[in-house]
């Protein structure tokens, strides 16, 4: 790791906006690592994230995450997807200032129809459509705050989206 060492983007953006599948395609595309901090934290944690939830609770889940969105800022020289909750801290917003972010902007239908009955994300275990909107209002403000780029998601398949973003990333 040297201290240019900084991702080629990250991506954010709603639970469902595509922003770990994306990232594979876009990695896999571009030839470089992808890495996603919800991995990095459930590997950390040693175990799945509805169980970090349920086990210590959504703040213990913040910090880990605070965490590991400075760490991997720090060393991923590929594609970074951050959880879709990562911009609520303004440390993590903070942290994000003169990176390249790409938004991967979706609407609820179509965010609704990807994460199905919110199975493997917590805050969705319970009336995901309605807490999915309440999210996505309440966040949409701060993903164009960090936002240096954003992509449209809805009726798109990863690929055709991992190809707009690519030509983003040049300069
Ligand atoms: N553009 C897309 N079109 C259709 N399904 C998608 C698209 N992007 C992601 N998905 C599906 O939606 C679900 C959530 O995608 P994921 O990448 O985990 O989103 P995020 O990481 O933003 O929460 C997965 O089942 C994935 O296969
Ligand atoms: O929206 C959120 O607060 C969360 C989104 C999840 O990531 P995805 O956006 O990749 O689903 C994951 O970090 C955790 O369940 C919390
Ligand atoms: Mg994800």
């Amino acid at each position: 790791m040297s201290a240019a060492t900084r991702p080629v983007c990250v991506l954010v953006g709603a639970p469902g906006s595509g922003k770990t599948t994306v990232g594979q395609f876009l990695a896999a595309e571009l030839g470089v690592e992808f890495r996603d901090t919800d991995a990095d934290i459930e590997r950390l944690a040693g175990k799945p994230i509805p169980e970090i939830f349920v086990d210590e609770g959504e703040d213990h889940f913040r910090a880990l995450e605070r965490a590991a969105v400075a760490a991997a800022l720090a060393s991923c020289a590929g594609v970074l997807a951050l959880g879709g909750g990562a911009v609520l801290a303004e440390e993590n917003r903070a942290a994000l200032v003169g990176h390249r972010v790409v938004h991967l902007s979706v609407e609820l239908p179509d965010a609704v129809k990807r994460v199905g009955l919110g199975a493997g994300r917590p805050l969705l275990a319970i009336n995901p459509r309605a807490t999915l909107k309440h999210l996505m209002e309440q966040r949409r403000p701060l993903y164009a705050e960090v936002a240096t780029a954003t992509v449209v998601t809805d009726g798109r398949t990863p690929e055709q989206i991992a190809a707009e973003i690519i030509p983003l990333l040049k300069g």
